[in-house]
């Protein structure tokens, strides 16, 4: 039974309607914007489930139940109040915007029930609308576990998702189809990391372009790209990482552009938060050789989806993961060929090398090596013996920041970290 007063305790509201549908139906009254509906606070858990929603005529006293709720009649105040002076009813354009918005909001959270499925903890979008927002003296969208992040990577995502949004706005796909054109070629990314590891007999290494980072905050003060990136290929590097993001990691795409562009000839992996297939033609037009691709934020589809847009654009995929069950779900993709194993919790910023180890244990390492994956050992490696150690446990590469960045001479920190200059191997 609906509990008609109190939306929190209306648990099992996802048999009896489908609240797409009451959404659709107070907009079609012209009363809300989607800020004005957000503020409905329908808690995650109690959205119904869209696999599974029936699709039935929506009995009156169910649509009083919104009718009742405090929340609800502030929610109408401060809208009709917000709309003083303007038409109240809305444009066609602006009803198509919001239809478009709520279909938006939808399809977030189908991906959201999809992901958490596969155990993915992510969120792709904020169950119940952005966070915290005002409109003139009123604040439309009270802060709630349904539009706080629950750690860094989820508020990462949902920023991501932001920015995509308004880039794609200002470079649609069809544009950036054509800009391929010019793009230059990609180089192998994989087979330059094979190659290091036979000449040298040690993983190849991934060195990372990185100005700063969430856990570490500034890295390197004097943070020029190009020059740190033609220190790393002149120490050794089988190819470079370059952070892209700029919010969370004082990234750029220019930097990317401008390593590509200044001759760097080691392959260049595209180090972004990837959500949509949109970026990974804007990466390779920027002059990637490679991406990353998430396992914590991505579902299955979304990976077999992308690895065939990477194959299409030329394009290697490095698909990272940090635990058992995401290992599981990549090793069962077909096409994979890099793996890496983030050290680094993305959720709680923990630490600990031991996590390539455990994973490369028994019958996943026998699965890699029968599909000659290459495995990446990421994050935490400071010393030769860390790279000896995961080196032990079964990687052919490794990706290294914060250790080689931070030296004054980063090459030098290349034969530092690796105990030897490995350009004479
Ligand atoms: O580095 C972070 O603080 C971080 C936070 C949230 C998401 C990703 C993050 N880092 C990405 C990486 O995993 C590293 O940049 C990369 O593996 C190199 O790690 P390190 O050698 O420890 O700098």
């Amino acid at each position: 039974m609906l509990e008609p007063e109190n939306p929190s305790t209306s648990s099992n509201i996802g048999t009896e309607f489908s609240v797409s549908f009451l959404l659709l139906l107070l907009r079609s009254l012209s009363l809300f914007s989607m800020e004005g509906l957000a503020s409905l606070k329908v808690p995650f858990q109690t959205l119904p489930s869209f696999s599974s929603r029936p699709i039935t005529s929506i009995p009156p006293a169910q649509v009083n139940f919104y009718k009742k709720s405090s929340l609800f009649t502030f929610s109408v105040r401060a809208q009709m109040e917000s709309n003083e002076g303007s038409a109240a009813v809305a444009t066609s354009g602006e009803s198509v915007t919001e239809a478009l918005k709520i279909k938006e909001w939808e399809v977030g959270m189908f991906q959201n029930e999809v992901a958490a499925s596969q155990g993915i903890r992510i969120r792709r979008r904020p169950p119940t609308g952005p966070p915290l927002h005002y409109v003139g003296p009123f604040q439309f969208r009270l802060q709630n576990e349904g539009n706080t992040p629950q750690n860094i990577l989820e508020e990462i995502v949902w920023n991501k998702d932001t920015e995509v949004s308004h880039l794609k706005e200002r470079r649609p796909l069809g544009v950036l189809k054509k800009a391929l054109a010019n793009a230059p070629p990609t180089r192998d990314f994989i087979g330059a990391l094979r190659a290091a590891n036979e000449r040298t007999g040690l993983p190849g290494l991934i060195a990372e372009v990185k100005k700063a980072s969430p856990s570490r905050g500034i890295l390197r003060e004097d943070f020029d790209p190009v020059e740190i990136a033609k220190a790393y290929e002149k120490g050794g590097a089988a190819c470079l990482s370059v952070l892209t993001d700029e919010k969370y990691f004082k990234g750029s795409f220019e930097n990317l552009e401008a390593i590509r562009k200044a001759g760097v000839k080691c392959p260049l992996l595209c180090k972004e938060f990837i959500i949509d297939a949109w970026q990974l033609y804007y990466a390779r037009i920027k002059g990637a050789d490679a991406v990353l691709l998430i396992a914590a934020v991505l579902p299955d589809l979304d990976i077999k989806y992308m690895i065939k847009i990477c194959k299409l654009l030329g394009l290697s995929a490095l698909v990272e993961v940090h635990d058992e069950r995401e290992f599981d779900r990549v090793l069962g993709i077909e096409g994979i060929e890099l793996i890496g194993i983030n050290n680094r919790n993305l959720e709680t910023f923990e630490v600990d090398i031991g996590i390539t180890k455990k994973l490369l244990e028994g019958e996943r390492g026998k699965i890699i090596r029968e599909k000659n994956i290459i495995m990446v050992g990421e994050s935490g490696l400071f010393t030769p013996d860390d790279i000896a150690y995961v080196q032990e446990a079964g990687v052919k590469a490794v990706l290294v920041g914060e250790s080689i960045v931070k030296q004054s001479d980063p090459g030098k920190g290349i034969s530092n970290l690796f105990g030897k200059d490995i350009t004479l191997s």
